[in-house]
């Protein structure tokens, strides 16, 4: 077991050291793309400054045969763009793969100083966290890198759910977790084939109507209601990163055409916490970015209620509702993310400098 004091200090000699706190950098569409793919990797410099995190993915999606293809254009790219006030992350391959330390050894000396995080895929517990931890300190300390990467583990799988608040503190480096449906699925013999969101199969019916002896007639129509496959993961990742000063993300959404059904699950996780949400398509990085800002009028209620109750405390009534301390705490958070988004993004910075509180 660790000593809490020695996550103060590098794991490799002349490493940088740990950081103590994970910045709130804004981060609401991390948007994907294959850097071995030709065209979209040429999109990528004109996608700076739209998008919150562009990463570059070598995992899955990317065929066997051009991991190596990939991995040279990420480094290309991340030589040759400057990111501005984009993050720039990857995904490496899984721990167990054949490439994974090829992704290490080659991205870091190479761009470890531009790229912001390394995400994990398939993490299974604080175990792969410690050896991640350790490689990239050496690393790190090989190529002179000032600043430390960071980590952000997917979960998808049992044992990664089972184990994920060790997870979350194995590392100072622990950035965030992200869902990883399909894989989750697949490893807990879900029977989705979908790559997240709800399914029609996954509901819960209305009461049928009762005759007067109390037994249900079975012929009227009754609603249905889809109800949501991913709230339980999502809400424990919600508490295990509030419990650990890290950031929760929806994962992936694959219905790429269903843009409604993305922006409500993607709303979803905003409404229970998450940061932010993945991108595969260019279309799904303005409905994240719509999704994870908070709207005009949240803001203006939030600051009308942090208006109402002067230093916090005690209770008021607006518009017939209760306020009190706990509330103002709430839209405290929602007025903190409003300005964040505010400093990086002039549309919202316009929309909310508007706001006339009645
Ligand atoms: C379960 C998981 O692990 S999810 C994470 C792994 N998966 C991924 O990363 C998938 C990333 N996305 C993709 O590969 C692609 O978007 C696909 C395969 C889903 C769809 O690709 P296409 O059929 O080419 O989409 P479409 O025809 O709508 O593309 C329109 C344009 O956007 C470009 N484009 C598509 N996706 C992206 C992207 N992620 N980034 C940048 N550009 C993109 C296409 O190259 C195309 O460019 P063009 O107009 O110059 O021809
Ligand atoms: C996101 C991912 O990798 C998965 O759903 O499997
Ligand atoms: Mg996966």
């Amino acid at each position: 077991m660790r000593s809490a004091k020695d996550f103060f200090a590098p794991l490799a000699v002349g490493a940088p050291a740990p950081l103590r706190e994970i910045p709130a950098r804004p981060s609401r569409a991390i948007h994907f793309f294959d850097p071995g793919n030709e065209k979209m990797a040429a999109k990528v410099p004109d996608m700076v400054g739209t998008v919150d995190v562009l990463l570059g993915n070598l995992e899955d999606a990317v065929k066997a045969e051009n991991k190596e293809i990939s991995r040279a254009g990420l480094v290309k790219i991340g030589q040759s763009t400057d990111f501005g006030p984009t993050q720039f992350w990857t995904r490496i391959n899984s721990l167990d793969s054949p490439w994974v330390l090829d992704d290490l050894t080659t991205l870091v000396p190479a761009i470890g100083d531009k790229l912001d995080v390394i995400m994990v895929p398939k993490v299974q517990g604080a175990e792969d966290i410690h050896y991640i931890d350790r490689i990239l300190a050496q690393l790190e300390a090989k190529a002179g890198i000032s600043k430390p990467l960071q980590v952000h583990a997917i979960l998808e799988t049992a044992r990664g759910v089972a184990n994920i608040e060790e997870i979350c503190a194995a590392s100072p480096r622990m950035q965030g977790l992200s869902l990883g449906p399909a894989d989750l699925a697949a490893d807990r013999r879900m029977k989705t084939t979908r790559v997240g969101g709800g399914h029609p199969g996954y509901l819960v019916r209305q009461d049928p109507e009762r005759g007067e002896d109390g037994v249900p007639l079975y012929d009227g129509p009754r609603t249905t209601y889809q109800q949501d496959l991913w709230h339980y993961t999502i809400a424990r990742m919600v508490d295990a990163c509030a419990m650990h000063g890290i950031y929760p993300y929806y994962g992936p959404f694959g219905d790429i055409k269903d843009t409604v059904a993305c922006e409500d699950q993607f709303r979803n996780a905003f409404l229970l916490g998450c940061v932010g949400a993945w991108s595969l398509h260019p279309v799904q990085i303005k409905i994240a970015n719509k999704v994870f800002s908070p709207s005009v009028e949240d803001v203006k209620h939030a600051r009308r209620v942090i208006a109402a109750m002067g230093d916090g405390t005690g209770a008021v009534m607006l518009d017939g509702k209760m306020e009190d301390d706990a509330s103002v705490k709430q839209c405290k958070v929602m007025v903190a993310l409003a300005e964040e988004l505010a400093a990086i993004d002039p549309d919202l910075k316009t929309a909310y400098d508007a706001i006339v509180l009645d």
